[in-house]
């Protein structure tokens, strides 16, 4: 029997429950007033200076003065004796999970934080390449309209580059194109000696590129990624297609996650309840051949949220196709954060709201987060479960029953994604590259028997027995050896033994796991 004790055991007093209810049901008093318009005006101020940034060409130059004074951080850093841990410089409120990072309070923090622009497009070797700061929304906003997109484009807008590369990303398109880190094809470093590198999966290098992805920013500082893009279309030609049993859904979804598959693009579904589910198979496209075919801009302040617009589809008919432009497909789950909003703006996607105050929609996730009350904190510790789980699609239909069991919160993300057999943290064990899925759960759940802790360490225990992986921006509670399990050590120790990398930065069980995050 699992014994140890946790800070969620100490239940709330009632005067407590009361107080985090009232936060809980009217936290849209402070939302809507005030987040949404500043929301609205940082956005708008951001966009404003990225395009002057355009006009002018400035980047790359800043980029070189940005690079150096990073090497001379390091250099001041090694001259007075290495004494501190190194990590990014970015501040905890802006990040995308739920938690604040207590490794950085008393850490040397290195100026990356100030590399947020694009440095060149290359349509000839068709790459573009970016500063780690760089945004999933910045990056769709000036690809879409030239053209080009990359293969797997993170729907949240806020997502960084160097988040997704020193994480990790996942995307509807990852079933054909495999995780963000494998779309990427160069990357510029710092190393802790101030040494700038650039490395890629070329031999000279190579074990330093397979060994950044997951690494959490352990090994290095990245300064500039040089990534791949494709040819894009005006609109994915998206169909929707019910699912009625959960065997059902695992049994499609294996079919429709064909990487070789002609006319399909983008692949994701979402589980509705234990049985309900929706499959989306989206392909590039011109636009409607028929005046009869629908084109649906879902991305428009006035229309429904995603999640709630594929649930009314499916409760109408079997199958439906719709045109959907590209950047509101990529940022589908943008509006509505995944489905997190619904607790925050309970009306949000109520009609009148959508049109009076959804221009204004989403809230920034960064103002939610540093904005997020202590009481409140305290509730979504108990009950809030942010977990995704990247498990083998085979065992898909054994892990959605065990989720249904232990926190039962619907939708679930079902996102499918190919794994190549490569070196680094996520070698498979058996040398064979295969189908996985995300299954992602976001929510708040009334689950009797849920316990943050223990539950996900029951889902962890799981997720290891398949060979599966856990992502590591979520609440981890494993033990360090348990990690070494589920992700390869090797080549990571390797590196941080001959780069010099373990005076310099922190281990990164040390970076994730629940203790050393607030
Ligand atoms: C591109 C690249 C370049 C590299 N270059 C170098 C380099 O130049 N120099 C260097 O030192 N390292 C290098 N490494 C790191 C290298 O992966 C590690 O040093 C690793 O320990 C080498 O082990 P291996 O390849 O023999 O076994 P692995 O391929 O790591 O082993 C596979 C699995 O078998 C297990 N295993 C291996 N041997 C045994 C055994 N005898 N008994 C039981 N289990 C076993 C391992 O634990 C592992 O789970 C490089 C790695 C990469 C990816
Ligand atoms: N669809 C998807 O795939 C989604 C993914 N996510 C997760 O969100 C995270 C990304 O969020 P984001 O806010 O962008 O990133 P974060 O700032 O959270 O960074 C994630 C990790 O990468 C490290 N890192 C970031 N930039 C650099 C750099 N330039 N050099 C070295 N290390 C770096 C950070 O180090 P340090 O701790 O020192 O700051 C941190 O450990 C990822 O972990 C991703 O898995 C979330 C939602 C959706
Ligand atoms: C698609 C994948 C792989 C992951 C999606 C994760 C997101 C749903 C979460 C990442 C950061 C989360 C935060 C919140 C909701 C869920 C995420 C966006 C909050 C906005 C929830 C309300 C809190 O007060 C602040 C949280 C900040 C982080």
């Amino acid at each position: 029997m699992d014994i140890e004790k946790y800070e969620e055991d100490v239940p709330p007093t009632r005067w407590e429950n009361i107080v985090e209810f009232i936060m809980f049901r009217f936290r849209w008093l402070f939302v809507v007033p005030f987040l949404l318009p500043l929301s609205f005006l940082f956005n708008t101020v951001f966009d404003i200076r990225n395009r002057l940034i355009h006009l002018v060409n400035s980047a790359p130059n800043a980029h070189v003065r940005k690079v150096n004074y990073i090497q001379e951080q390091l250099k001041e850093w090694n001259e007075n004796g290495r004494k501190t841990k190194l990590v990014n410089a970015r501040p905890g409120w802006l990040t995308m999970s739920f938690r604040f990072p207590l490794y950085k309070e008393n850490a040397t923090k290195i100026a990356t934080d100030k590399l947020f622009d694009i440095l060149e497009l290359d349509v000839e070797r068709m790459i573009i390449k970016v500063e780690p700061g760089v945004t999933m929304g910045q990056i769709s906003r000036y690809l879409i309209p030239r053209g080009y997109t990359l293969p797997v484009l993170p729907e949240l807008d806020d997502l960084t580059i160097g988040g997704l590369i020193n994480g990790c990303g996942v995307e509807s398109g990852s079933f054909r194109h495999g995780m963000f880190q494998h779309i990427c094809e160069q990357f510029e470093v710092v190393m802790s000696s101030g040494e700038l590198r650039t490395v890629g999966p070329d031999p000279e290098g190579n074990s330093l590129f397979y060994a950044i992805p997951w690494s959490q920013g352990t090994i290095c500082f990245l300064t500039a990624a040089t990534i791949k893009i494709i040819p894009c279309k005006k609109y994915v030609k998206l169909t929707y297609k019910k699912t009625s049993t959960l065997n059902e859904m695992c049994q499609s979804l294996t079919t429709d996650s064909d990487r070789f598959a002609d006319n399909v693009d983008f692949v994701e579904a979402l589980q509705f309840d234990k049985n309900k589910g929706c499959i989306m198979l989206g392909e590039f496209s011109d636009g409607p051949d028929t005046d009869d075919e629908v084109i649906n801009p879902i991305g428009r302040w006035y229309k429904k949220w995603f999640y709630t617009h594929v649930e009314d589809l499916i409760n109408k008919r079997q199958q439906s196709v719709e045109y959907i432009p590209l950047r509101d497909y990529y940022h589908r789950h943008s509006r509505s954060i995944f489905w997190e909003l619904r607790d925050i703006v309970p009306f949000g996607n109520n009609i009148i709201f959508r049109y009076l105050m959804g221009w204004l929609c989403p809230p920034k996730i960064a103002f939610l987060k540093a904005t997020t009350p202590n009481v409140l904190r305290k509730l979504y510790d108990r009950s809030h479960v942010l977990q995704d789980m990247l498990i083998p699609l085979e065992n898909l239909e054994e892990c959605v029953t065990l989720f249904d069991e232990e926190v039962e919160i619907y939708p679930l993300w079902l996102c499918p994604f190919y794994l190549k057999y490569q070196p680094g943290l996520m070698r498979l064990k058996n040398a064979t590259s295969k189908m996985y899925v995300d299954v992602g759960a976001y929510g708040v759940t009334t689950k009797k028997g849920y316990h943050h802790a223990r539950t996900t360490r029951v889902l962890e225990k799981y997720v290891i027995s398949v060979n599966g992986f856990q992502m590591t921006y979520a609440d981890i509670y494993m033990p360090k050896a348990e990690y070494a399990e589920m992700f390869d050590r090797t080549l990571y120790d390797w590196k941080r033994t001959t780069e010099g990398c373990l005076d310099a930065f922190p281990d990164i069980y040390d970076k994730i796991c629940r203790n050393n995050r607030r």
